[in-house]
Order: structure tokens, then C-alpha cells, then sequence
């Protein structure tokens, strides 16, 4: 199953592994005309009402590979308003081929006339609500009619993620979907079939530039609101928690504070003016300090747990104390991160372990990132947690899904990178679902390493990469 805004993602993806959309649009006509050809004989008459879009794109494809029978196209518009270049491509082919067509500029004009089989390709997974005109005329034409019909990924009207329509949508004897079966499309009293459209297992396995749709639409939907992020952590070291918290705030969050022991707090503002900083007392986290820290994170979005804590005891006790009273979503990092499997929390944790912290933590690894992926699924699963494993491949899950990382460079084994990556980890975790968040992070991390590397080489140090953290964000960073 896959949701129309993972197949968005999937799409670009594959472009930037080689596959370019032109290239899936013709795979999938081929298989809309396979459909037909399976739903009606030669010679049979067929119509393809295409709207303006992909989905269109695609029927306007499938015109080509159906020479054995009796085609009409109606394009639902002018040309002019086609609304992707890869679609008007294939549609100025037909007219240069002097296929039979027909434009329909308003309602009025359109006639169905009597086809066998008639292909829905007005709108696809691009667009959710009700049909417009003409639209809704040629669909209650569909309905009314006697042809079978085949609808082209999804029947127009009807929602691909939900199966719902928000008003008029065609009515379907078979649906043929791209790429994999979609969330909404099993509620729906008609045959489905899957189409492989050859976009490469790659596209939704790696992170690539599709990933960072998430940002688009999930982000937006916070309304405005983009995180007030918490890091709980120095103690022994004061620049961790500084670097990742500077991070978050680069990584998109309104908002950045540490809690960090008052003895070294004034070091840890030090670093930047942009921090919130509030010390507990004494020189390191310990229990005493936890029922003021929860009360504080109640009212964070997400909490960073571990730059620079350290392993005392009386440190990694707290950690304990506070991850099973707190019940939001917090980002586990560092020394934090070995207490993590002996605790019982409602909290939603991403945890960001490097592949020795992930041994500590219990969890297996091996040189093979493929055996790697497996592994890390696995015990995600099992602890019921996020987990983003750095190494030269990372590797991300949520249990279920798995997201493998291929950006950065040898050069970011140097200290700090990684409470970098907590940092926007926990700004992302404010308004993506861990996976996603997890996964852009580490996508985004990495090619912010990947550009510091071509200025400073092996010699790129952590604050670098948080000044080409927004790039690699926005997907300019090739
Ligand atoms: N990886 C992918 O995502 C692939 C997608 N493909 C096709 O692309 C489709 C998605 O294409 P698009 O994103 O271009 O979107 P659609 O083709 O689904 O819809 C866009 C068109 O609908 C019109 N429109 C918008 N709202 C409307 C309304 N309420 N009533 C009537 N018309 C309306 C717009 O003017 C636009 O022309 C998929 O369903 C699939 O068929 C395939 O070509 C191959 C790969
Ligand atoms: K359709």
C-alpha cells in the first residue's frame, strides 16, 4: 500500500535515480492499454476521456499502443491548459499522428457517443474534492453509460488515500494503479489491478529529494507551528548540547532551549545567543532534577535527550525516571540511549544510535547494510521505537517501514555530526511522524556534510554543517 503523498515522493525519487517521470508515464499507458485489451477485443470501440493532468498523460499514452482498435480521445479542455509538459508531450503526439480527438472546451460539448469500454483518466491521486466541469458532465456520462469502464489509477472523484468521494465520482469495473495498491481503493465494489511501472525499489527504499515532500504538505499542516524543541543534556561536555540545539533551530524549530547543569550553562549560552538556556543545579543530571524537568517538557513539542549527559549513574537514573513518566515525543541520543530498552514509556522515541551504541543497546549489526536494514527493522520492532542507526548507510525505521540513508561523507566521523543530526531529528519530530522525520533528517544532515566537504574537505567540523543544514532542507544541495 502506498499513500498519494509517499507516491509523490516515490516519483521524484526516481527521477533522480534515472528514472524520469516521461519514461513511468509510458509504462504506465502500456499497461492501461494491457487492461483494455484484456476488457475488450479488437476492433472494439473505446473511449479515453482524459483530463489535464498525469492521470490524463497516462490514457493519452495508452491511445498509442491500442492501433487494433476503434480509439476516440476527449480531452477535457483546451490544450493549452494541460497542466504538465509530459502530458501536453504525449498529447501533441497524437496530433501530430492525426489520432481521432476531440477537444471539449465546456460541458456542452461533450458526447461520449456509444463505446464499448470507455478509460477514466480525468483526475488521478494529483487532486482530492469535488469535480468541476466539465468533469462532472463526462462523468455522469460514464455512469450512465453502457460501457465497461476502466479507470486509470484511481476513479476520478474518489479520494486514492480514503476511498471516499467528496461528491459525484465515476463508478468502475476495474481500476488499474500504478506502482502499488492504494489505502482507499479496497473499500471501492470494483476490480483492482497493480501495474509495475518500473520505478526502481530504490525510490522508496533510499532517501532521496522526494523525501523532503514530507516538509511541503505535513509540515504545513502545523499551521505555522514548527516546534519548540528541548535538549536535556552537557554536563561533561557542553558543546553537544549547543550544537544540537543550534541544529533544531536551522532545521526549521521556533524554539530552542537546553537544560543543562547550572555549573556549565553560561558556557553552553556562550555559544549562541539564540539558545534558551536553564541550568538545574549541581554538575550533572540527576534524579532530584527530574520532576522540574517533566513539568518543563510538558510544554515542549519534542525533547532531545542525551549531547554531552555523560554516563554517571546517578545521569543515566534520571534518564530512566524521566522517560517513564513522560509521554511525548523526545529523540534519544548518546549515553541516553543504553537505558532506553530497560524502560517502559508511553513517550514516542526516535533513537539515534551509532552502530556501537546500537550493541549497548542490545541491538545486532553487521557490514552487509542490506542484512543491516533487516536488523534494524527487527529491533525496532521489538523495542517499539524509532530507530535511526548512523554509519556510512544509515538506516531508519519505525518498525514497519524502513528508509535506508546514502548521503554524507567520511569526513563527518569528526565529533559533534551527530548531535547535529539529534538536533534537526528533533525539530523534524515536531511536525513529521517519526519515520519521516528520522528519514529527512539524516538525508538532510548528510548532504549538508556533503557540501561542507567541498569547501573544507576531510577538515569539515560541526558547525559547518549547520550553516548548509537549511540547503540540504531545501533540496538545492546537489
Ligand atoms: N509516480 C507517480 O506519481 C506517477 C503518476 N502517474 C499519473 O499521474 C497521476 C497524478 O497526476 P497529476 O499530479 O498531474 O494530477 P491529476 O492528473 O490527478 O490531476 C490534475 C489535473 O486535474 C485538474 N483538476 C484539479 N482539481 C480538479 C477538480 N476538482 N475537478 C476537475 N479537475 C480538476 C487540474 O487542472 C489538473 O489538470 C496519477 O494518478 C497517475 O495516473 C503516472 O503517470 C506515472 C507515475
Ligand atoms: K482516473
Amino acid at each position: 500500500m502506498i499513500t498519494s503523498r509517499r507516491m509523490a515522493a516515490v516519483d521524484l525519487n526516481a527521477e533522480a535515480l534515472g528514472v524520469p517521470r516521461k519514461q513511468l508515464m509510458e509504462s504506465s499507458g502500456n499497461a492501461v492499454a494491457r487492461a483494455c485489451r484484456d476488457l475488450a477485443d479488437p476492433g472494439a470501440s473505446v473511449a479515453i476521456v482524459a483530463g489535464r493532468g498525469n492521470n490524463g498523460g497516462d490514457a493519452l499514452v495508452a491511445a498509442r499502443f491500442l492501433k487494433a482498435y476503434d480509439v476516440t480521445v476527449h480531452l477535457l479542455g483546451r490544450p493549452e491548459t494541460i497542466s504538465t509538459d509530459i502530458a501536453r508531450e504525449n498529447w501533441d503526439a497524437l496530433v501530430a499522428g492525426e489520432a481521432d480527438r476531440r477537444t471539449v472546451a465546456d460541458s456542452a460539448a461533450f458526447d461520449l457517443g456509444d463505446p464499448d469500454l470507455v478509460v477514466d483518466a480525468m483526475l488521478g491521486t494529483g487532486v482530492a474534492g469535488a469535480l468541476r466541469e466539465p468533469e462532472a458532465t463526462a462523468a455522469r456520462a460514464i455512469n450512465e453509460s453502457a460501457a465497461t469502464v476502466l479507470a486509470v489509477d484511481v476513479p476520478s472523484g474518489v479520494d486514492a488515500d480514503t476511498g471516499e468521494a467528496a461528491g459525484l465520482a465515476v463508478d468502475a469495473d476495474r481500476v488499474v494503479t500504478f506502482h502499488d495498491d492504494k489505502p482507499g481503493l479496497g473499500n471501492l465494489d470494483c476490480e483492482v489491478v497493480v501495474a509495475d511501472i518500473g520505478i526502481p525499489e530504490a525510490a522508496e527504499l533510499f532517501t532521496g529529494p522526494g523525501d523532503l515532500l514530507a516538509l511541503d504538505r505535513d509540515a504545513q499542516s502545523h499551521k505555522g507551528d514548527h516546534g519548540d524543541v528541548l535538549v536535556v543534556g552537557g554536563g561533561p561536555y557542553t558543546g553537544a548540547p549547543a550544537l544540537a540545539a543550534q541544529s533544531a533551530l536551522r532545521a526549521g524549530a521556533d524554539l530552542a532551549r537546553v537544560a543543562c547543569p547550572e555549573a556549565v550553562a553560561r558556557e553552553v549560552q556562550g555559544y549562541s545567543e539564540n539558545l534558551i538556556v536553564r541550568g538545574f543545579s549541581g554538575d550533572r543530571l540527576a534524579p532530584e532534577h527530574v520532576p522540574d524537568l517533566l513539568d518543563f517538557a510538558a510544554d515542549r513539542d519534542v525533547v532531545v535527550f542525551g549531547p554531552g549527559l555523560g554516563d554517571a549513574d546517578e545521569s543515566l537514573d534520571a534518564v530512566r525516571e524521566f522517560l517513564a513518566a513522560y509521554d511525548g515525543t523526545a529523540v534519544v541520543d548518546a549515553d541516553a540511549l543504553q537505558v532506553v530498552p530497560e524502560v517502559e514509556t508511553e513517550a514516542t522515541l526516535i533513537c539515534t544510535p551509532h552502530q556501537g551504541e546500537l550493541r549497548k543497546m542490545g541491538g545486532e549489526t553487521d557490514a552487509d547494510w542490506e542484512t543491516r536494514r533487516d536488523l534494524v527493522r527487527e529491533f525496532a520492532a521489538d523495542l517499539g521505537h524509532a530507530l535511526l542507526v548512523k554509519g556510512a548507510y544509515d538506516v531508519v525505521s519505525d518498525g514497519d517501514g524502513v528508509r535506508v540513508n546514502r548521503t554524507g561523507n567520511p569526513g563527518m566521523t569528526v565529533g559533534g555530526t551527530g548531535d547535529v543530526l539529534a538536533g534537526a531529528t528533533g525539530a523534524l519530530a515536531a511536525v513529521l511522524p517519526p519515520l519521516d522525520a528520522a528519514a529527512v533528517a539524516a538525508y538532510a544532515n548528510g548532504r549538508a556534510g556533503d557540501l561542507a566537504a567541498e569547501e573544507f574537505g576531510g577538515g569539515l567540523v560541526a558547525t559547518d554543517l549547520l550553516e548548509r543544514l537549511p540547503a540540504g532542507l531545501r533540496g538545492d544541495a546537489e
